[in-house]
């Protein structure tokens, strides 16, 4: 199977967001990762609701809003309402996770949740029949343009195993450092879902590099 690529629009100009976005238009991209990060969660601010609303009205592919922010609970609806198809929480940052979930359903988005490096995919055992994506961080959350960690290859085959033994529908996204190098084994491991930024935006054609991406099989 093919992968999904979602190029994360953290790397892209943000001086000229509508012509980044409308590149990923044109691309064989499935969605647009959008990456909201809070300076508390994580040791950076990216993006709030103004400019995930902006990427919206020009975005052809559905909005995958990876939020890194502490008590995301307080802003679901606001996402929602700005356009995210997706939205992933950091299990890191939930304290009633299942609930969470459930209301991110309610607003009928795709309910995902994120994993720290350090964070074991087992975590999620009681979990996973519950969870639409989980998106493993081969990177530690705050910066684009960081070194994959290679152990994320190990947590991708037992995320697999634990979605194939409970019989789920889980969708396994890789977020962090991914490049045409490591794709194929990420493919191989059980990836579903490529995100990537620095290596599509700073590639010469960004267009051929998600194509690239998506036909790597
Ligand atoms: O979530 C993120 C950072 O927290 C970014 O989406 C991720 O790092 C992708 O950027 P790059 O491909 O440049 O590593």
């Amino acid at each position: 199977m093919r992968p999904f690529i979602a190029p994360s629009v953290l790397a892209a100009d943000f001086a000229n967001l509508q012509r980044d976005v409308e590149m990923i238009n044109e691309s064989e991209a499935s969605f647009i990762h959008v990456d909201v990060m809070d300076g508390v969660f994580v040791p950076n601010i990216s993006m709030g609701m103004p400019i995930v609303e902006a990427i919206h009205r020009y975005a052809k592919k559905p909005l995958d809003v990876h939020l890194m922010i502490v008590d995301p609970d307080r802003y679901l609806v606001r996402f929602k309402d700005c356009g995210a198809a997706h939205i992933t929480v950091h299990y890191e940052a939930c304290n009633h996770l299942h609930r969470t979930l459930a209301e991110i359903k309610r607003l009928e988005c795709k309910a995902g949740v994120a994993l720290n490096p350090h964070t074991p995919v087992e975590f999620l055992t009681d979990i996973i029949q519950d969870v639409d994506l989980v998106c493993i961080m081969s990177v530690n959350p705050g910066f684009g343009g960081q070194k994959f960690i290679e152990h994320s290859y190990k947590k991708i085959e037992r995320l697999k195993k634990l979605i194939v033994e409970t019989g789920s529908s889980t969708q396994i996204e890789v977020d962090g450092g991914v490049s045409l190098e490591n794709a194929p084994l990420l493919l191989q491991s059980g990836a579903d879902i490529l995100v990537a930024g620095n290596f599509i935006f700073t590639s010469k054609n960004p267009i051929e590099t998600v194509n690239k991406l998506k036909n790597i099989a």
